[in-house]
């Protein structure tokens, strides 16, 4: 469990992480999202202690990370894939990393096998390509059989195949019970990954929630239903405040209003239903709706877009 309580992080005017309170829980992947520069890097490496908050705590198993003695038995972390020393194998980097940590080496051979470098063990890391060196950082987060797990952008560099394999690994590493943090800036990385997600835009939490939770903030959530009688439910729903269309076949497209309330009140009124079809706005809609007014760089619409 990973415990982040009123976090704060100021370089000198800028204010990268402000007033950050959430837990993430084991046996999950949670995404942590937003948009660049949103504060997540600074986020993460407070958790690992490797920067200092300005004010505010962050606590993996219930202590502050520097406090655990064996590192990397307590929480591994993938933060910055080019930060290996090139001159190096990957066999003799991980060796390095377990000799330090206390860990014993079987572990180096093991971690290479589950990251599919066996292979490129004696190579040196100056000859790896990106997604090559994001494999050995994950190899390097796993050494210590963790029950924290960090990953800061993992899915950079990785080609279609290494993000399949990336996302069955993080899957899996929950399912054994595990905590999995997973940073990115893009929705579309976290749709077939997280089970939670964490948003985050100019270092402030905009979210703490599952991905359905998440996705029917967005505008574009709405429900379908057919009824024996729409013109009376179209009445009644407006009554109780939601806006209410016709869709097709007399199916009436309802917003601002859960499937629960509709089907309350259509019992309410004996109003017959023979469908209630909850439709979520896509992630990334909500996504791109909830950090607009948070992100610090945002292309400017392409002239053919400002009719
Ligand atoms: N060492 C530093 N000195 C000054 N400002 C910093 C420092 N580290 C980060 N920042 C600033 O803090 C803010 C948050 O940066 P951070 O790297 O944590 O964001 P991020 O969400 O990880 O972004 P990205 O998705 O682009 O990696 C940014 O405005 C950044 O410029």
């Amino acid at each position: 469990m990973i415990e982040v309580n009123q976090l704060t992080k100021r370089y000198g005017e800028v204010t990268a992480v402000n007033g950050l309170t959430f837990t993430v829980r084991p046996g999950c992947v949670t995404g942590f999202l937003g948009p660049n520069g949103a504060g997540k890097s600074t986020t993460m490496r407070m958790i690992l202690g490797l920067n200092r908050p300005t004010s505010g705590t962050a606590t993996i198993g219930g202590r502050l990370f520097a406090r655990h003695r064996t590192g990397l038995r307590h929480a591994g972390a993938l933060l910055d894939a080019g930060d290996v020393h090139g001159g190096r194998s990957a066999a003799a980097h991980l060796s390095a990393l377990a000799h330090s940590n206390g860990l014993p080496r079987r572990r180096v051979g093991e971690v290479l096998r589950e990251v599919g470098l066996e292979g490129v063990a004696r190579r040196r890391v100056s000859g790896f390509s990106l997604g090559m060196r994001q494999r050995l950082g994950i190899a390097a987060a796993l050494l210590g059989d963790p029950p924290v797990l960090l990953f800061d952008e993992p899915v950079n560099g990785l080609d279609p195949e290494g993000v399949r394999w990336v996302r069955g690994l993080f899957r899996r590493l929950a399912g054994e019970g595990r905590t999995v943090l997973v940073s990115s800036h893009l929705m579309s990385e976290m749709e077939h990954t997280a089970d939670r997600l964490v948003v985050i835009g100019q270092g402030e939490l905009i979210a703490d929630e599952s991905l359905a939770e998440f996705a029917a903030r967005g505008t574009g959530a709405s429900v379908t239903v057919r009824a024996a009688d729409p013109a009376e439910l179209a009445t009644v729903l407006s009554q109780a405040g939601a806006r209410v269309r016709q869709g097709d076949d007399g199916a009436l497209i309802v917003t601002g209003m859960s499937a629960a309330r509709i089907g309350e009140l259509a019992f309410e009124r004996r109003i017959l239903l023979r469908e209630l079809a909850p439709r979520t706005a896509s992630l990334e809609q909500a996504f791109m709706e909830l950090t607009a007014d948070r992100a610090d760089y945002r292309a400017p619409a392409l002239a053919g877009d400002a009719r």
